[in-house]
């Protein structure tokens, strides 16, 4: 029984042992195959951790460290961690750190429901192994907490954002640059429908996003200009990948506008293998006109619209080469308004400026709208001509050029006005072979048709060029003329028809150049004029005028009148009233014993202004004479405006006094209105006794000219008054001869 006991022990004991053993065994594969499956995770983990380019981290809360796990990969397929521990102050850009705790701190407090955060840390930190700082993307949440449910520890993932962000930023950058841009750009798909347009695509088309999205790039074609040109510009950069070039585009409002394109394929993410059109668009309406107006300005007179210098250059160089292709014959004609000078300061520029306008203007007229017209400078026109017969056609329309201005010009302002041409002819192959030397000398051609009295036209020839070097020498020559005494002042006595008297002389400027001669003042009064040593001269003149008369009434002639010319200059430029007075007040010569000489010309035009200057003469005492009356624009009606007090007769008029009736009744038509006005009528150039008596019974009230005397030097002129009053006293009331 014992035995028998003990036996059911032992195997009892057997079965629990070998049970047991099972249960061990079974524990034990159990626990392999958990370990194994737990090492299957961890790789997982691992190769998730090393693929997704995460780190993992946590927070212990309350010793503030932070451990991070990075796997590492060795190519095998072992993965491994690396385990590190740091402080979050030393691994973090100190500019994010605050921005962090603060994160940090409001998910603790329960604010967040996770920690999210963006922010720079150290490159050798275990979070990145690039640069000096990287951005990475934190994320994780509370995983462990206190038993008062504060937490205890964070854990989470880190990402480096390094690339995506510097991407992120081109990209923002990009569409900033977009926005920000000038130009109108589009994206457009294989289509070409619009995808998106900046912001400045709507301000140059008109069309918003809105509005254009879906829509064909066929809404800004041209309607106007050259519909096909879209399409083709579209066919161009399908087939070649870009172009580029103007077109007209039309906006939103219909109106047209003329763009420099850019377009150009790009490949995109859509379909249709992806691709898409970047179209560029800049405005170039204003651009072009502008360049347009430079390219006017370049070759136009802005003033007259007519071809300024540069491009009569052009045109004459290519008559030339037809010319001498076919062998024909081109004339230059070289047309400068007589005394514009004077028209322009007294009238002031801009009525300057009108009257030029009507001058290009009846020009153009004149010589027909096929022929060149040019404008070079101030009153200098050019007029080309081509396919002469024969040189006297230039000379036939030089003629019907002056005659066209015969007729006064109404520039825009209304007031008539009247001006003359002098024109110099050259011609080709006449005169010169190339244009500069035909300009060149039909302008000297135009200098000899004023020479020979304005009003008038010249043709070249060799002699000008003569003439020309003379005038530059003696304009050179006339600088030291002053200094050197060569200048003189002789007179020339006027006469009273009425009495015979002798009434005052007019001072005529004398100049004896020991290399040039005698100079007559026509040639060089002119280039003092243009130098402005007329100032100078005209205030010598005066002086010397006003010393001769001081000698006069010293001698007992105490009641002439002594005239000084003046010449517009001096009326327009500096004070010449003061002048005046001061030499009257130096000499002693009281106002009433001088009279100031204009001539017409000088006097001609804006009444209100010349009518002030000349106030100011009048009255300091001093008369006032309009000197070659006739010989230019204004009228008797006009002279009543100024405050003049003497007008004398053109000696042409004179001249052509006795055999020519229009000349005769002019003169007499003048003396009866200048009388009309209560002005002294003097007649100039009286040459004989025939014109004195004529003027005489026309009741002209002086006379003046070589038939009285010659102009002559101050103490000679002085003996001569002396005998003639003598006479006169003898035989007063007889018109006598000298
Ligand atoms: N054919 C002919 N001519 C006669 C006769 N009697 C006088 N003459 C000339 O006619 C001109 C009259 O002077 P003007 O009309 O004031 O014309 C003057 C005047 O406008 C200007 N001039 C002369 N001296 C001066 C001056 O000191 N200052 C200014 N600004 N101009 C002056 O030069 C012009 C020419 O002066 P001149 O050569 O001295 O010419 C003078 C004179 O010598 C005559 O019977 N027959």
């Amino acid at each position: 029984m014992a035995a028998e006991t003990g036996l059911v022990i032992a195997v009892a004991m057997a079965l629990l042992f070998a049970a047991a053993c099972i249960a061990v065994a079974q524990r034990a594969r159990a626990a392999r195959r958990a370990v194994a499956r737990l090492q299957e995770r961890e790789l997982s983990f691992r190769m998730a951790l090393w693929a997704s380019g995460q780190r993992y981290w946590d927070f212990h809360v309350p010793t503030a460290r932070l451990r991070y796990l990075v796997a590492k990969h060795d190519g095998s397929r072992s993965y491994d961690f690396s385990s590190e521990e740091a402080d979050p102050a030393a691994v973090i850009h100190p500019d994010d750190l605050p921005g962090v705790v603060d994160t940090m701190h409001r998910h603790v407090a329960g604010e967040t429901p996770e920690f999210a955060s963006e922010h720079r840390v150290r490159a050798d930190s275990p979070v990145s192994t690039r640069g000096d700082w990287v951005w990475i993307r934190a994320r994780g949440r509370a995983v462990e907490f206190n038993p008062d449910g504060t937490i205890l520890r964070l854990a989470g993932t880190s990402l480096d954002i390094g690339r995506s962000r510097a991407v992120e930023r081109e990209n923002r950058i990009a569409s900033e640059v977009l926005r920000s841009m000038s130009e109108a750009v589009a994206v457009l798909d294989a289509q070409f429908r619009f995808l998106s347009v900046n912001p400045a695509f709507a301000r140059i088309t008109g069309h918003d996003a809105a509005d254009v999205t879906g829509r064909g790039a066929a809404v800004l074609d041209s309607l106007e200009h050259d519909p096909s040109s879209g399409r083709a510009m579209r066919e161009a950069v399908a087939r070649d990948g870009r172009w580029s070039g103007e077109m007209w585009q039309r906006q939103r409002n219909g109106e047209e506008f003329l763009c420099a394109v850019e377009a150009a394929t790009v490949l995109g993410s859509d379909a249709d293998g992806g691709r898409m059109y970047v179209l560029m668009l800049s405005d170039i309406t204003l651009h072009k006109r502008a360049e347009e107006e430079l390219r006017y300005l370049a070759n136009f007179d802005a003033l007259t619209d007519l071809p300024n210098r540069s491009l009569l250059a052009e045109r004459l160089s290519r008559a030339i080469v037809r010319a001498r292709r076919e062998g024909s014959r081109v004339a230059v004609l070289f047309l400068d308004l007589d005394r514009f000078k004077d028209i322009n300061d007294s009238l002031g520029h801009a009525v300057g400026d009108r009257i030029l306008r009507a001058v290009a203007a009846r020009l153009q007229q004149a010589v027909g709208h096929g022929q060149i017209v040019a404008r070079l400078a101030g009153d200098e026109f050019t007029v080309i001509l081509e396919d002469l017969a024969v040189p006297e056609d230039a000379e036939r329309v030089a003629r019907e050029i002056i005659m066209a201005f015969e007729a006064p010009l109404l520039p825009e302002d209304g007031q008539e006005v009247s001006v003359s041409a002098s024109i110099g002819i050259s011609l080709y192959p006449d005169h010169a072979q190339v244009p500069t030397e035909l300009l060149k000398r039909a302008d000297a051609a135009m200098y000899q048709a004023k020479a020979a009295g304005r009003r008038t036209w010249m043709r070249y020839d060799d002699s000008m060029e003569t003439a020309i070097r003379r005038r530059a020498t003696l304009a050179g020559a006339l600088h030291k003329a002053l200094d050197r005494g060569e200048l003189r002042v002789v007179y020339q006595p006027r006469q009273s028809l009425a009495s015979s008297r002798i009434t005052g002389a007019e001072a005529l400027l004398r100049w004896s150049s020991p290399e040039h001669g005698e100079i007559p003042p026509a040639d060089f009064i002119p280039l003092a004029e243009e130098n402005g040593m007329i100032l100078e001269i005209g205030e010598w003149v005066l002086r010397e005028a006003c010393l001769a008369q001081r000698r006069w009434r010293e001698h007992g002639l105490s009641d002439l009148t002594v005239s000084v010319n003046m010449s517009v200059l001096q009326l327009l430029r500096g004070d010449f009233a003061e002048v005046v007075r001061r030499v009257l007040d130096d000499t002693g010569v009281p106002p009433q014993a001088l009279e100031l000489e204009l001539t017409e010309s000088v006097l001609m035009a804006n009444a209100t202004q010349t009518a002030q200057k000349l106030q100011a003469f009048r009255e300091l005492g001093v008369s006032l004479a309009i000197d070659d009356f006739g010989t230019g624009y204004s009228s008797l009606a006009y002279l009543k405006r100024l405050p003049i007090t003497t007008l004398k007769i053109d000696q042409t008029f004179i001249a052509d006094l006795c055999h020519d009736r229009e000349g005769a009744s002019i003169t007499t038509t003048v003396i009866a209105m200048a009388h009309g006005l209560g002005l002294v009528v003097v007649a100039e150039g009286v040459e004989n006794e025939a014109q004195a008596r004529f003027l005489a019974q026309h009741r002209c009230d002086e006379i003046q000219g070589y038939w009285v005397s010659q102009p002559i030097d101050a103490m000679s002129c002085m003996a001569f008054i002396h005998n003639r009053q003598l006479a006169a006293g003898q035989r007063a009331g007889a018109v006598g001869a000298p």
